[in-house]
């Protein structure tokens, strides 16, 4: 590239650039649509997480200049969004309130103009997509400080519904007040666990007396907080962003490494191989000794790497049977895997999906 003198000339370039970005971005859309129309006609699903994820990895291993894999996400998932939008606007029901971390998970994939619908609980999730009325849902399933989320396993269990995606997620507090003096503030809203997840920022930061005040959501905190002079809020950046909360600290929490995995659920659903792809089953297993031993051993007969193992007590008839949930690397369609699952009663299949974490 030739040398720029000055911001101006810069600016001229900058401008020429984005035409043509703009003007190949509408060529794009216009394929775009003709896969919309296809689909229409075959009944196909508009959401291919399979496809979205080697569209990324071959991007990023053609890549040449500065913008790296992270970049090339962050740029393209607000591309496929767009797309999908264009192909059919597919409702997305996510666990509310707006502005709360699933909201925010459920962004982070379906861009900012999907139709999104926050919903109270996860079982009203799963039955907006169990009664199609939304194509999708978005709900969390464990995170590294809490565990496992048991309603979300449960209504796996329960429903015929299938994972699409996981989609892991740092989880940040920020703080936020429309007083930027920290002295002003007498009072800080948010859920409990989140001032427990920030106690050493509220210990370093108000040497003066301040009343914590547990509220519902962190999305209510940011509203609470909006409205009222000498007041903040611990909650997170998309319900600051949403109740327009100045926010004055970011990443408050105590440990670096709070996260969450969410899940994107559907019906009938079934992705194709995107190359580097984990699946989730449950299994009931008898309580007999060495049901579990033998179970396992077929995963290491068939060379296959197992990423989590769960168990849940399953009630059934007077005593007990355990039920397991499985994670291992590979693909429904992988000869390995459908051998392991076939005729086996007591295997669900959850689903087969591209592996980000
Ligand atoms: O390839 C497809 O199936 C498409 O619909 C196109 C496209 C894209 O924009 O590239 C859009 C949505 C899908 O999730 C995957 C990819």
């Amino acid at each position: 590239m030739s040398e720029i003198n000055s911001i101006e000339e810069a600016r001229v370039k900058i401008d020429s650039i984005d035409a043509e970005l703009l003007r190949l971005l509408n060529d794009r859309m216009e394929v775009v649509k003709s896969i919309g129309d296809l689909k229409r006609n075959s009944n196909g699903a508009i959401y291919r997480p399979d496809r979205e994820q080697a569209i990324i990895q071959r991007l990023s291993e053609l890549t040449t200049g500065r913008l790296n894999k992270k970049a090339i996400e962050a740029i393209f998932l607000e591309i496929f969004a767009v797309s999908r939008n264009i192909e059919l606007s597919e409702k997305v029901a996510y666990l509310g309130p707006e502005g709360s971390f699933t909201h925010q998970a459920a962004e982070s994939r379906f861009g900012a103009i999907s139709e999104y619908i926050p919903l109270k609980t996860i079982k009203s999730v799963f039955e907006a997509v169990d009664t199609k009325r939304v194509r999708f849902g978005v709900i969390p399933v464990e995170n590294n400080q809490e565990g496992i989320v048991n309603d979300t396993i449960k209504l796996l269990n329960s429903l015929d519904i299938n994972i699409v995606a996981e989609l892991p997620m740092p989880i940040h507090f920020t703080f936020g007040s429309i007083n930027d003096d920290l002295k002003a503030i007498t009072k800080i809203y948010s859920k409990d666990i989140a001032f427990q997840q920030c106690s050493k920022f509220i210990e370093e930061y108000f040497n003066h007396d301040v009343e914590l005040i547990p509220v519902d959501s962190t999305s209510k905190a940011a509203q609470l907080a909006s409205e009222k002079s000498g007041t903040a809020a611990i909650c997170s950046p998309i319900a600051a962003k949403l109740y327009k909360l100045p926010v004055l600290f970011d990443n408050i929490e105590d440990s670096a490494d709070n996260f969450t995995r969410f899940l994107i659920i559907s019906d009938d659903f079934k992705n194709n191989k995107s190359g580097n792809d984990k699946t989730s089953i449950l299994v009931k297993l008898s309580s007999e000794p060495g049901s579990l031993v033998n179970f396992l051993q077929k995963f290491y007969d068939a060379n296959i790497n197992l990423n989590k193992i769960e168990s849940y007590p399953a009630k059934k008839g007077k005593g007990f049977s355990y039920q397991f949930l499985l994670e291992f690397d590979g693909h429904f369609d992988d000869a390995s895997v459908s051998q392991l699952l076939a005729d086996n009663d007591s295997i669900k299949w959850l689903g087969s999906y591209p592996k980000l974490c």
